[in-house]
């Protein structure tokens, strides 16, 4: 039997065991429905939860993605084709009309998820997507796709909390636990909400570009205990970017009365702390997901307005990557029939 006129292939990037290797995939896209939209895939970030992903650190690829729309369904009034879009990690939640559909029980994530019709999601590495328009978001205008792509994801997964927790306002003092691809996030918007932001790090080696070149005002190397109990009590928030097991005492001491640490590693072991670390300034512990689409939106039109990119795009160019890969999907050999 012919292939429908509006069925796709696609061509991705797939991990097939537990060792991570990644290899090109053929699939078929499911068709575009009336309110799907269907994406020539450009760019797609590469974020730490990918190697939890393709190393099966979780038992269960990827997001992140900006391309270009080629097709939009009988019902789709908001984009069009030509558009720059981008897509965050959750792209279905059935019926939910929440806009914290990245905390819905029914979300279907972007990957090693299942439509409500059977069909596989395989995530953004890869040739083409097709998504429905309420999980899109407009680029917006002059910024360019391939620095788009690591703010729908590490960026909106720093500025939701910071919102959503109340710890936004100008004037805050945070702390970024851990300078990678979502801390290198952390602090620049941190600082475009004008607060005083410490980086505390796990070596000195980030020192010089974390406050010469980020704009950090201060760094901690975690291992100085000296200089960690000089700064006891200092700060409103830090978030822990960390992908691995810390103990948390270290990090709680650093937060002043009400001060909040909010986990966003993902780490499939127990975290630990004790709990005079936690009841003595009356500080809490919070988790934070993603971004929901809302919220990616906000981010990318804080970031415009405030001139933050991420720093993938510059170091790309000089070969020498610090803080997002974010790999050039259409300019790799990655073809599928989706043109
Ligand atoms: N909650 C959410 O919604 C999201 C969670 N994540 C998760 O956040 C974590 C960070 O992601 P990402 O920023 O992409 O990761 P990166 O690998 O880019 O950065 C992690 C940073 O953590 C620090 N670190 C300290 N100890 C370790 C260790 N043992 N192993 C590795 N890094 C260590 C390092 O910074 P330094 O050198 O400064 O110590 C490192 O650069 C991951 O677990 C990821 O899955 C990602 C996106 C969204
Ligand atoms: O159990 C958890 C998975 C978490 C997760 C966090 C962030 C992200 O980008 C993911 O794809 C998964």
């Amino acid at each position: 039997m012919g292939k429908d006129a509006s069925e796709r292939t696609a061509v991705g990037w797939a991990a097939r065991d537990a060792g991570g290797r990644l290899s090109p995939y053929s699939y078929t896209l499911r068709k575009t429905g009336p309110e799907d939209v269907a994406i020539k895939v450009l760019y797609c970030g590469v974020c730490h939860t990918d190697i939890h992903q393709a190393k099966n650190h979780l038992g269960m690829s990827k997001h992140e993605v900006v391309g270009e729309v080629e097709e939009v369904g009988a019902e789709v009034t908001k984009f069009h084709a030509g558009d720059v879009v981008g897509v965050v990690l959750i792209v279905g939640c059935h019926p939910c009309k929440s806009s914290n559909e990245q905390y819905c029980s029914k979300k279907i994530w972007s990957y090693n998820d299942v439509y409500p019709d059977g069909k596989p999601t395989q995530g953004g590495f890869s040739s083409a997507m097709v998504v429905d328009q309420k999980f899109v978001v407009k680029i917006p205008a002059g910024m360019a796709p391939e620095q788009a792509a690591p703010l729908l994801c590490a960026g909106a997964t720093v500025y939701s909390p910071l919102k959503r927790l109340s710890i936004a306002a100008p004037g805050l003092r945070g702390g970024i636990l851990g300078l990678g691809g979502v801390g290198h996030m952390g602090v620049k918007i941190a600082k475009a909400m004008g607060h005083h932001v410490t980086v505390i790090s796990s070596s000195d080696r980030k020192r010089g570009e974390a406050v010469g070149h980020l704009g950090a005002d201060a760094y901690l190397v975690s291992s100085d205990a000296a200089a960690m109990a000089a700064a006891a009590g200092t700060l409103d928030y830090g978030l822990y970017t960390v992908p691995a097991h810390h103990p948390l005492e270290p990090y709680l001491a650093l937060l002043r009365l009400d001060g909040k640490l909010v986990v966003m590693g993902v780490i499939g072991r127990p975290l630990s702390f004790a709990s005079p670390a936690l009841m003595l300034g009356r500080r809490s512990i919070a988790g934070s997901f993603v971004g929901s689409v809302e919220e990616a939106e906000e981010t990318l039109a804080f970031c415009a307005a405030s001139g933050v990119t991420s720093q993938a795009l510059e170091r790309l160019e000089r070969n020498d990557v610090r803080y997002r890969f974010v790999v050039d999907v259409a300019g790799s050999n990655l073809v599928g029939d989706a043109a």
